[in-house]
């Protein structure tokens, strides 16, 4: 199994192209379900969880191929991939494919609106909390499915098609509003979703349907329209950039020093956690094609942080912010409201020397002067990530054991923090 080992100690300096979001690439993957015609995507980012769902799209039937190898290897931005889907040859997702990755389950969406049955299996994804997929189920009864869990499996149908309905979200969901709205495109009349998610990868899928035909007003706001039609066509759509790989990297400059232009990042897409950093004192420059994050000598300020649903601090960006907050002089208090099992890497940050004390959903870190290495193990996607950035602020040798998790969701993390000073490598094997 790879490792990442880092000699930790070097501020950051250079520039960092920030990659296509993982969280909006995969929900647009899925959107090619819902048409026999191609849609193409730019920007897609190169990581494990977009070739799985490549692996998932494929068993229902849909044809991919890639372009833009050339720009990726001169360090472009992404590679373009065209998906078609001329005809569903499977409405069953096997437990093989989806139990390895969370937003597989959101296939039942495209499934059920276009071939009115799909058989999923009950997903699986980082083991940060129980994750139930309740509102999935109950929005998409609203809209008129049948739908039982059995042997592990949603099992819906929706004879005579999806029909438009009001549903109200007893708890803000990024995923299940993916679902609702990729499911209400097809449905008969209009759907009306309120309490919706309004995270930049749900406008994202919504400028994608609606570039394919669809008639979605609302998505970036608490109540979402979608108008049914009978059929969506074939598009082109750029996923956006990574907001949380952007936040990553500026964390990492917070915690190192040094100076950063995160190439291709977009400001509005993290006012909070940017505003969050400031006040930790560093200084972050949003430029027309990119961000500039800058610290210089001065100590890290501490900052209370709760993570919420968006416009709100993300929860993805949690444990990055922990790391840099065990250097802060003084203490934090890190609150956690999405999932109730997201500190994992407080066990991990404490065997770099790090104080930190949970008090139920708050961890209440108290700062240190600095940091050791010593070797770590990665237990999700944010979390390894987290010890990878503690590990280059830290003295000495950190290795960071069970990387596959970062391949996820960080798509060439040591190649783009060695270009800028940093001391990592992978050992493979
Ligand atoms: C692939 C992807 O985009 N993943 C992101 C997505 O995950 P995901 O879409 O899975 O997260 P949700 O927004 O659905 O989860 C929010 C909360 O709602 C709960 N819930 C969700 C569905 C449900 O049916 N019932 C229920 O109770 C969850 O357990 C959690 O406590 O949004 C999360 C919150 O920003 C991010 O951390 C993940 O990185
Ligand atoms: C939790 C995450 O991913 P997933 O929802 O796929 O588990 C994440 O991207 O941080």
């Amino acid at each position: 199994m790879d490792r990442i080992r880092i000699v930790g100690g070097n501020p950051l300096h250079g520039t960092i192209p920030i990659s296509g979001a993982k969280n909006a690439a995969l929900p647009l993957m899925i959107a090619s379900l819902l048409t026999d015609d191609t849609l193409t995507l730019d920007n897609v980012p190169h990581l494990a969880d977009v070739e799985q769902l490549i692996r998932i799209l494929g068993n229902h039937g849909v044809d991919y191929s890639v372009n833009g190898r050339r720009e990726r290897q001169q360090g472009g931005h992404g590679r373009t991939i065209h998906f078609t889907a001329r005809s569903i040859v499977d409405t069953t997702a096997p437990y093989e494919l989806v139990s390895k990755m969370r937003a597989s389950f959101w296939v039942i969406g495209p499934l059920l609106a276009r071939c009115h049955e799909a058989r999923v299996s009950l997903p699986g994804g980082c083991a940060i909390g129980t994750r139930p997929v309740d509102l999935f189920i109950d929005g998409l009864r609203a809209l008129g499915a049948n739908i039982e869990i059995e042997s592990g499996y949603a099992v819906a149908s929706a004879k005579g098609g999806l029909v438009g309905a009001r549903y109200a979200f007893p708890k803000v969901s990024v995923g299940a509003t993916h679902v609702l709205m990729m499911a209400a495109t097809l449905a008969k009349g209009e759907t009306v979703l309120e309490n919706a998610a309004r995270e930049p990868e749900v406008v994202n899928l919504a400028d994608c349907l609606n570039a394919m035909g669809a008639k979605i007003s609302g998505a970036g706001t608490a109540t979402i329209r979608i108008e049914g039609v009978d059929a969506l066509h074939g598009a082109r759509v750029q996923v956006i950039p990574d907001r949380i790989e952007t936040g990553t990297f500026a964390m990492a400059v917070a915690m190192t020093g040094g100076e950063v232009v995160l190439e291709g990042a977009r400001a509005d897409l993290l006012e909070n956690a940017l505003d969050i950093l400031r006040g930790t004192g560093t200084e972050i420059t949003p430029l027309n094609h990119g961000i500039k994050v800058y610290r210089n000598g001065a100590g890290i300020s501490p900052v209370d942080v709760t993570t919420e649903p968006f416009p709100g601090f993300p929860t993805d960006l949690q444990a990055q912010f922990m790391g840099l907050m065990t250097m802060a002089k003084g203490t934090s208090h890190i609150t956690e409201t999405i999932f109730e099992n997201r500190f994992m890497h407080v066990q991990e940050l404490a065997r770099l020397g790090a104080k930190i004390s949970l008090n139920g959903q708050t961890a209440v870190v108290e700062g240190v002067a600095k940091l050791k290495g010593a070797p770590v193990m990665a237990t999700d996607l944010r979390a390894s990530v987290s010890l990878v950035i503690a590990g280059l602020a830290a003295e000495g040798e950190t290795v960071v054991n069970r990387v596959y998790h970062l391949d996820r969701g960080f798509e060439r993390l040591e190649e783009k923090l060695g270009a800028c000073g940093a001391v990592v490598e992978r050992i493979s094997g």
